[in-house]
């Protein structure tokens, strides 16, 4: 039996909490996959500006390193929120991306059937919408230097830096035209080149690896408009790919589709994926729902579980090839919602919601029962 080495870093706020259901989905399925999970845990984010006043240590990045995969929960909260940047728990998760080069964040998009009515926006336009944002993560303005906030005897003052070089577009642009290429072939480079000089700069990027896929349709479109038909004419995408801070912005709007933000996953990777999912060779990634640490409701055992399962599978997919396993997951997630069940940021007025562990636990039984049968 193959040995899977997964470092957990739960977190913050409901991080712990989502957490738990991915490990111990992962765990169950362990035997009908072949595979047996080693789990390590640390701590980051608050959690480890508690107890190490830091919110990554190097002893983290080594642990990463050691792994096949990380599973993280999310970081930060109301707690930490008065440092300054550069040691706040967010940082320690900008900082685990950058250190282990994943510049790329995948953050698909998939409206379950039973969902198509619990978006505040009309089933019609939200029914059968399956979309991949592909968002750059380690550069742009997240980490483009200078950086500085300065409270001087002059007044304060601060500044943000925007930078993105040729390669570090292509690469990412590269791999959004890769995925495209293996589901329905259409790329939408988000950008505002009406404006931003990096943006004039992704443009023409974006057209030139473009000419590389003659298969896949390129089409740009500026961010402020995107925004709108991401809501209008969400069916409109297949992929859509962009730098850093659009691409935070726009996967939280698109989390509206899918009916909470507590449904989406996400994997970031170092580079791209086998072109199909089942290559025995093993991709790093890091794994985390898109969702942060919800504090308004961290602590009550009532948040959604599905990004954090979902981004389970996708480690399932992407970095074991575990393409049925995967599946199976997804399936059961579906087949769960399908029942009525929900926790309760889904739940109608009127419907009596289930809490996170009953969720997970709900999800590992169908998920094994439907791997099982094949
Ligand atoms: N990847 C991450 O670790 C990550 C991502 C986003 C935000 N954050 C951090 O989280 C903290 C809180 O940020 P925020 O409130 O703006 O965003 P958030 O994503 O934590 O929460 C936004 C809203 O969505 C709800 N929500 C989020 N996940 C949910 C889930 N799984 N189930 C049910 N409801 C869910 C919350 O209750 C809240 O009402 C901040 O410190 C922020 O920096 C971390
Ligand atoms: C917590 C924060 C640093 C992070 C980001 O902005 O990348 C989060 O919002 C996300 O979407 O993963
Ligand atoms: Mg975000």
């Amino acid at each position: 039996m193959s040995e899977v080495r997964v470092l957990l870093l739960p977190g913050d706020g409901i991080g712990p909490e989502v957490l738990a259901e991915a490990r111990a989905l992962l765990e169950a399925l362990g035997p009908a996959t072949g595979l047996r999970f080693s789990f390590s845990d640390d701590l980051i984010g608050g959690a480890a500006i508690d107890a190490y006043g830091t919110p990554l240590r190097e002893e983290t990045i080594e642990a990463a390193r050691q792994s096949d995969a990380v599973l993280l929960g999310a970081v930060g909260g109301p707690k930490w929120d008065y440092l300054p940047k550069a040691t706040r728990p967010e940082a320690g998760l900008l900082g685990l991306r950058k250190e282990l080069g994943l510049f790329a964040n995948l953050r698909p998009v998939k409206v379950f059937d039973a969902l198509a009515d619990a978006s505040p926006l009309k089933p019609e336009i939200v029914r059968g919408v399956d979309l991949l944002v592909v968002r750059e993560l380690t550069g742009g303005l997240y980490f483009g230097q200078p950086s500085e906030l300065v409270r001087g005897p002059e007044g304060r003052r601060a500044v943000d830096t925007l930078p993105y070089t040729e390669a570090e577009i292509a690469r990412i642009v590269d791999l959004a035209f890769r995925l495209a290429r293996e589901r329905r072939r259409k790329v939408t480079s988000v950008d505002k080149a009406n404006v931003l000089n990096t943006s004039q700069l992704w443009r023409e990027v974006a057209t030139e690896v473009a000419s590389r896929y003659p298969e896949v349709t390129l089409e740009h479109a500026l961010v402020d408009s995107c925004a709108m038909r991401l809501v209008s004419r969400p069916r409109d995408f297949d992929v859509l790919v962009m730098e850093n801070l659009f691409g935070d912005i726009l996967s939280d709007e698109a989390a509206v589709l899918a009916g909470s933000l507590g449904m989406l996953p996400s994997a970031s990777l170092h580079g791209a994926p086998p072109s199909r999912p089942g290559s025995p060779a093993r991709l790093f990634g890091l794994y985390e729902p898109v969702h942060g640490s919800a504090p308004d409701i961290a602590g009550r055992g009532i948040a959604n579980p599905i990004g954090a399962i979902l981004s389970a599978a996708m480690l399932l997919r992407w970095t074991l090839g575990q393409e049925a396993a995967a599946t199976a997951v997804e399936a059961a997630v579906a087949d769960v919602l399908d029942a009525g069940i929900r926790t309760a940021d889904l739940a109608g007025s009127g419907t009596q919601p289930v809490g996170t562990a009953e969720f997970g636990r709900l999800v590992r039984e169908r998920a094994l029962a439907r791997l099982s049968a094949g």
